[in-house]
């Protein structure tokens, strides 16, 4: 790794990694389009007076930023993205070129989603009942898609514990004319039956075509294997995880447990451990599909499209 010296970074890119850190900025992909416009405003701010200065600041602010969530590989991706187009020989040009790529990044992944969400919505039939899990807005898209097309959905929509990102679907789904039944996550398999298509996000798409999302995702997904359901996991190619290719595992990050129980409460129940993982891992036989922008994969083949976008040897955005 390049040791970039220490640099004070933009009080904007402190406050965007601080509203990624306490999810007021939350979800892959909204994450994502935070991170490369916190780039832009590094960019911005900064007084330095020579290219090389310059460099150094937007790395920091990459490591300040990517230090907020480990999980969400399109934080990372985003950075690698902007700062793969970023080029010139004066403070001026660098600027401008960081604004534009970062720029170019956002439309891309809103123009990508929107392209994700036609795929989506090709699987979903008229009259379909689907169930979700979190918030997710690439599985939004997929929704909103098959609704423009004239289809009529009902959803059952998990709660989604501890933070309950369920209600944030539950009302996008319901603007849409969706009819929605929300259920606490442990009614799950009770309704399954009921259900044509289990839809996830993603965090991160591992090589293997594991999907690591939020907590819950895997045993939703056995049970949804169990009783014949299928599950479609939509992500944008900026959730494919690049490390995964060189053997490196995808980080689960372990949330506080005041997310879980206030101290109050835990205390009058004998302060027992509270263990807060905000994302799982499911294994790719039990997830039907991969949506993507590119088309639908069966989960195993996605390492050849990760080939393609990435290379064989990714490395971290402050390494650039
Ligand atoms: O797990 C979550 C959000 O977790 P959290 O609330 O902890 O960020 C979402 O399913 C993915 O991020 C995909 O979201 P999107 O499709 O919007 O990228």
């Amino acid at each position: 790794m390049t040791d970039a010296p220490e640099r004070e970074v933009a009080e904007e890119v402190s406050r965007i990694a601080e509203d990624i850190d306490t999810m007021e900025i939350r979800g892959a992909a909204t994450i994502a389009d935070a991170a490369a416009r916190a780039l832009a405003a590094q960019a911005d701010a900064s007084e330095a007076e020579s290219p090389s200065a310059f460099l150094d600041e937007l790395r920091a602010a990459a490591r300040v930023l990517c230090d907020t969530r480990p999980t969400a590989v399109s934080l990372p991706n985003a950075l690698r993205y902007v700062f793969r187009d970023v080029r010139g020989a004066t403070v001026e040009e660098l600027r401008e070129s960081v604004r534009e790529s970062a720029d170019e990044f956002c439309e891309r992944l809103d123009t990508a989603q929107h392209d994700l969400g036609r795929v989506g919505a090709n699987r979903l039939r008229d009259g379909d009942t689907i169930m979700t899990h979190c918030h997710s807005t690439d599985v939004l898209a997929c929704v909103e898609g098959a609704v423009e097309q004239g289809k009529s959905l009902s959803a059952y929509v998990k709660e989604t514990r501890p933070r309950n990102q369920g209600h944030i679907t539950a009302e996008a789904l319901s603007e849409m004319g969706v009819d929605v039944t929300l259920i606490v996550d442990s009614a799950a398999r009770r309704y399954l039956n009921d259900v044509d298509h289990v839809l996830v996000g993603a965090d991160s798409i591992a090589a293997d075509g594991s999907v690591i999302n939020k907590i819950g995702t895997s045993g939703l997904a056995v049970n949804a294997r169990d009783r014949g359901t299928p599950i479609v996991c939509a992500a944008q190619t900026i959730k494919l995880h690049p490390g995964t290719l060189t053997g490196h595992t995808v980080e689960i990050e372990m949330r506080d447990e005041s997310e879980v129980i206030d101290p109050e409460t835990a205390s009058e129940i004998g302060d027992p451990e509270v263990l807060n993982p905000a994302f799982d891992v499911t294994p790719p036989r039990y997830v039907d599909a991969i949506i993507t922008e590119r088309g639908q994969f069966p989960p195993e083949s996605i390492v050849t499209l990760m080939r393609e976008l990435f290379g064989e040897s990714p490395i971290q955005p402050w390494e650039l």
